[in-house]
Order: C-alpha cells, then sequence, then structure tokens
C-alpha cells in the first residue's frame, strides 16, 4: 500500500469476532501445501504430537504413585515393618522410561520439523517464482504490486510450516489438557474452570497485538521496499563506481537509517505496549495458580486428599495452565500465520489475463506487420507515448525509427513485442492481430535486443545462448551468432573461451567492455536464427564506427525477406534503411528514405545535416 514517507501506521481496529474468524480462511490452503509436500513427514509429525501429548498427564499420574508408595513405604518402615520397595522403585522406573519416550518424541518433532521447514520453504519461493514468471511487464512497474511481491517473498516461506506445527501444538495440547481435566476432574470440577478461564486474558492480549503487529507489517513494506533497495546500491558492484565516484555513500546510509528509525520507533511502542499488557495480564493466570494452590493444600492438610494426591493435583495444575496458554498462543499464533499468508495467497492469486492466442499462421501470410491507427497511454500516465501510429514493414525490408529521446521509439517496440497492449487501434502480422496469436509462435518470430538488455552473470556462451533457449548450451550456434554479432574475435580471446564466466560475482569473473556487451547482445538477437522480425534498438551505440558498419552489413545480408527495425541516433546508419520514420512526442512526422526526406527538407534532413556537420 502506498503512503507518503513518513505518514502514521493505520489505527488498530476493533476486531469482531467474525473477522477474527474470517483470517482463518488459509489454515486449510497451508495444511493443504504442508501435506503435498511431505505426506510422509506430515504423518509422522502428527502421530509424535499425539504421543507426545498423551505423555505429561501420564508421568504426572505416575508421579502420585511414586509419592503415595513412598508415604505408604515410610508409615510401614515407621511401624517396624517390611515395606514393599520393589513397588516404589517399579513406578519410578515406569516414570524414567516415560520420560525417555518424550524426550524421543521431542527430538523426533525437532528433526522432522526442520526437514520439512527446508522442504516447505523452497516449494513456496518456487511458487512465488513461478507466479513471477506469469506476470506482465507492467506489474513489475506496478510499485503497489511490488509491495505484494515483496511481502510474500519476506515472510511467506516459513508461514504455512508455522501454522501447521501450530494446528499440532493446538492438537497436542488440547490432547494433555483433557487428560489433566480429566484428573483434576476427580479433586473438582470448579479446579478445572479456573484453569481454563486463568489463561483467557492474556489470550486476548495476544489476538489484539498480533493483529496491530500483521497492520503494521503491511503499512511498512514500502519502507522495507526503499531499505531493501538502498541496501542494493550501496553493495553491489554495478553502483560501487558511482557511489564511490560521486561520495554517495553517507548521504543513502543516513537515508536508510531515517528509514529505520521511523519503522522501528513503531515497532518499538508495539513492542512495550505488548509486553506492559502481555505482563499485567498474566498476573491474573498467577493468582489463579495460587489461589488453587491454596485450596490444594488446604484440601491435603485436611485429609481429604493423600500427600501423592496433592503432588499430582499441583503438578497438574500448573501444566495444565501453561497447556492453556500455550493453546491459546497457538491460536493466536494461528491467527497471526493466516494474516502473513494473507499476503503470499493474495500475490499467488493475482489475476492475470490468459493470453488466449492460439493460431500460429495469418490470412495473408508475407504481408509483413501493420500498425493501424495504433495509440497507448502507460498505465498511470497522462499523455498519450504514442498517438495513432501507421505503419506498414514489408518482408525484405528495413525500418528505421528516429527522434528525440522520449518520442516513444522503445514503445513502440514494446508494442510490437506484445509487452503490452495498445490502448487504441491495432497491429497485424500476416494480416492477423497480435493477441490472435499463439505467444509462443510469436516470440519465435521475433528477435529483439532492446537498449537495456540484460547482462547474464553467466558464462559469454551462455549470454549468447540466452537469444534461444532451445539453444541454450549449444556451443557450435553461440559461434555462428557471435560471428555475425561481432563478439567471436574476442570471446576466442578470453581465458576460457566461450566457457569464460562473465561478472563479478562469482569466481573467476570477467567482466566486458560497454561495446563488447552490446556485441554479445547483437549476437543474442542473432541467436534467434528462426525470427523474420529483428529489433536492434540502439544496438551499436557504444561500438566503434567499423563495428557497426560491418553489424549492420550482416542485418542487411540475413534480412533477405526478414524485416529488420532499427532505432539508432545514429544518422550514418539509419540513412541505409529502407524506409525512416520519425517520431515526435509518440506522433509520426515524416516518413519515407533517406533521399526522399532529404528533399523534403523537414526535420529529418535537418537533424541528418546538424549530425553531418559535426563530423566534418
Ligand atoms: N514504463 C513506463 N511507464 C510510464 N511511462 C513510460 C515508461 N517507459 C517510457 N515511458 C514514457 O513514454 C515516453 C516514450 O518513451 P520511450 O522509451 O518510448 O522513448 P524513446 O523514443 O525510446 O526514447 P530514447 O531515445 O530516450 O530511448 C516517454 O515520455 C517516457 O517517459
Amino acid at each position: 500500500m502506498a503512503h507518503p514517507h513518513g505518514s502514521a501506521p493505520p489505527k488498530s481496529q476493533r476486531l469482531g469476532l467474525r473477522e477474527f474468524l474470517g483470517v482463518f480462511q488459509y489454515s486449510r490452503r497451508a495444511v493443504e501445501l504442508v501435506w503435498t509436500t511431505s505426506r510422509l513427514l506430515t504423518v509422522i509429525i502428527a502421530a509424535l504430537t499425539l504421543i507426545g501429548g498423551l505423555m505429561p498427564a501420564a508421568a504426572a499420574w505416575v508421579g502420585q504413585k511414586i509419592v503415595d508408595a513412598v508415604v505408604e513405604g515410610a508409615a510401614i518402615s515407621a511401624q517396624g515393618g517390611v515395606p514393599d520397595l520393589q513397588l516404589a522403585m517399579g513406578w519410578v522406573a515406569l516414570e524414567g522410561g516415560i520420560m525417555v519416550v518424550l524426550s524421543a518424541v521431542q527430538k523426533g518433532l525437532n528433526v522432522c520439523q526442520s526437514l520439512l521447514r527446508a522442504m516447505l520453504g523452497h516449494r513456496v519461493n518456487v511458487l512465488i517464482l513461478e507466479k513471477a514468471l506469469t506476470l506482465q511487464l507492467s506489474h513489475f512497474e506496478d510499485s503497489e504490486f511490488y509491495d505484494k511481491l515483496t511481502r510474500a517473498r519476506r515472510e511467506a516461506s516459513s508461514r504455512p510450516l508455522s501454522l501447521v506445527n501450530r494446528t499440532f501444538g493446538l492438537v497436542q495440547n488440547g490432547i494433555s489438557l483433557i487428560s489433566y481435566a480429566a484428573l483434576l476432574l476427580a479433586f473438582s470440577p470448579w479446579a478445572v474452570l479456573v484453569l481454563v478461564i486463568g489463561g483467557l486474558p492474556s489470550f486476548m492480549v495476544e489476538a489484539k497485538f498480533s493483529g496491530e503487529a500483521f497492520r503494521l507489517f503491511r503499512w511498512r513494506s514500502p519502507e522495507a521496499r526503499k531499505q531493501m533497495y538502498l541496501e542494493t546500491v550501496l553493495a553491489r558492484e554495478d553502483y560501487a563506481k558511482e557511489v564511490k565516484l560521486y561520495g554517495l555513500g553517507p548521504l543513502l546510509l543516513q537515508r536508510y537509517r531515517e528509514i529505520f528509525q521511523l519503522v522501528f520507533s513503531e515497532d518499538r511502542k508495539l513492542t512495550l505496549r505488548r509486553g506492559a499488557w502481555g505482563f499485567g495480564l498474566g498476573l491474573l493466570s498467577t493468582a489463579a495458580f495460587y489461589g488453587a494452590y491454596a485450596w490444594i493444600a488446604f484440601a491435603a492438610v485436611q485429609g481429604t486428599i493423600s500427600l501423592g494426591e496433592m503432588t499430582m493435583y499441583l503438578l497438574v495444575f500448573r501444566q495444565g495452565q501453561s497447556a492453556v496458554s500455550a493453546s491459546l498462543s497457538s491460536i493466536g499464533g494461528m491467527y497471526e500465520d493466516n494474516l502473513y499468508l494473507s499476503n503470499l495467497y493474495e500475490y499467488l492469486d493475482q489475476g492475470i489475463e490468459a493470453e488466449a492466442g492460439t493460431a500460429i499462421e495469418g490470412p495473408r501470410p508475407g504481408e509483413g506487420v501493420r500498425f493501424e491507427n495504433v495509440s497507448f497511454t502507460y498505465p498511470g500516465a497522462k499523455t498519450p507515448a504514442l498517438s495513432k501510429i501507421d505503419l506498414h514493414l514489408v518482408p525484405g525490408k528495413s525500418l528505421a525509427l528516429v527522434g528525440e529521446n522520449g518520442s516513444g521509439k522503445t514503445t513502440l517496440i514494446k508494442l510490437l513485442t506484445r509487452l503490452y497492449e495498445p490502448t487504441e487501434g491495432r497491429i497485424l502480422l500476416d494480416g492477423l492481430e497480435l493477441s490472435e496469436w499463439d505467444p509462443q509462435h510469436l516470440r519465435t518470430r521475433v528477435g529483439v535486443i532492446f537498449q537495456d538488455f540484460a547482462r547474464y552473470q553467466m558464462l559469454v556462451g551462455e549470454n549468447v545462448g540466452a537469444g534461444d533457449v532451445d539453444h541454450f548450451s549449444d556451443e557450435q550456434r553461440w559461434r555462428e551468432a557471435a560471428e555475425l554479432g561481432m563478439a567471436d574475435d574476442f570471446v576466442q580471446d578470453m581465458p576460457a573461451g566461450y566457457q569464460t564466466q562473465l561478472g563479478r560475482w562469482f569466481k573467476d569473473g570477467r567482466e566486458l567492455s560497454g561495446g563488447q556487451w552490446q556485441k554479445i547482445a547483437l549476437s543474442r538477437a542473432f541467436m534467434r536464427s528462426q525470427a523474420d522480425i529483428l529489433v536492434l534498438d540502439e544496438p551499436t551505440a557504444a561500438m566503434d564506427a567499423e563495428a557497426e558498419a560491418t553489424v549492420f552489413e550482416h542485418v542487411r545480408n540475413l534480412t533477405a525477406d526478414r524485416m529488420a527495425i532499427l532505432i539508432s541516433h545514429r544518422f550514418s546508419t539509419v540513412r541505409s534503411a529502407d524506409h525512416i520514420v520519425v517520431l515526435d512526442h509518440g506522433q509520426v512526422i515524416e516518413q519515407g528514405d533517406h533521399t526522399g526526406l532529404m528533399a523534403n527538407g523537414g526535420r529529418y534532413a535537418r537533424l541528418f545535416t546538424l549530425q553531418a556537420e559535426g563530423y566534418r
């Protein structure tokens, strides 16, 4: 949720019972997730939980038997008789046995839970990433959606297991509690009531504050994202150069600190209030316990119960009380887990418009690409980035787009590659609208490099191979593409040739120059040998003039029956295109070939002459 920096977090709302229960809607999905992650581990955990639940009451009962046997034995000894030693020793041995089982159960639970935790964390991360693959570019550019993604990634992976553990914990404590109650009932039903009611106040506090903590977490997720971003800028190699030279470090670090202060001051308030209330209401539980203690001791003094029974009741009452508070805090924790899971599921359930097209050919093959009255406005933007564009790109021809920064050239390519849909008008390939094409097939027909192409910290060869996933690791194809993209020569000279690691993140990683990276990106586009539309968005800006000339020679040779779209600010390159389109503020203001446009004496002619003069 976007909010102006520094605004106060939302006030806590009163939590009605319905709202409280409604929040548990994700429990079923979380249990399902855990169950499908590992049935075996889930079953073992459930079984151990049940066994673990019965053990404490059994131990308390045996404890009573020990004390009574000892008291009885002592009385016999006092009267000069011979007590039955074996009986008391037998009970002690049994209690020892129960403790061994209990500790085995607890260890087993820990082991299973850590295994399941690792598996589940991985599973949830994969779910999150799989979903990310289905998202559209516009999602990544939407800050509110990005918050959802960040929140899901930060908290969600540990929550399903925690929820399931707490559910089991609740069952376990429930079983213990029932067995304690059964023992305690013999003393007095009222004692059972005191036991249960004593735990309620602390529970109310937990429920109230976990809701508040969650609202705080949601409120500050844009802050958390800013902090993550600053961490990236301050600690990553690709920013280090500028941060150092411009001395940005202290300023950015100060920002980082300020965000922490803002977030921490809210956290501190909440933590203090939570602690104070927890302590105050916790006193009630202590009072309930000592009230019951006095009552039980009184009964023993009066002789209504034996010493053994008194020991057992006290133990049962104390443990019962912790079972009550553990159960209630399990419920509170489940509530909290559910709140955090709502983030995960909100993100996973985000509706994605299906890319519905299925066509793999159009009615007029060979017609090429047509833009018909195409307009486009970015989500949230006030003015259109493109308006009323009409264009026809014919196979075998090349098209150059020129225009000032921000005139809409890259946007036009984003529409052609279906990263965005036109807000108005339509784009046709072979006579069929782009949205009706099978998206996979459409992608194989277009090879594109953007000016901000990705620099993967992988092998040089893989950086080329990325252009065609089917041949991602095919060294022969890497070479062919790299020759066309002018990268082969310098790659051969690298220490491990095509197997050289790029980037500084990993061992022995090499860095490339700007022009070399561009050659890699160009080669990547040449990997798309099936593509009949080749789009180069300022591909040669960092290359030297000779390399640029050769690359265009290659593009021209390739485009016998293909289409090439070229964006460039270098008119020496642009002039060789068959058709030139001049964009200004999202509109086509001139088009034609170089000679025609020069003869026109319009914007193109002016810009061309200006640049040509610069070279004289
Ligand atoms: N993701 C985006 N969201 C909102 N507006 C955008 C986005 N990308 C670009 N714009 C806006 O759309 C307009 C056209 O941008 P575009 O990137 O198409 O220009 P360009 O002609 O390729 O510029 P350049 O020569 O600088 O590469 C600009 O005003 C820009 O601010």
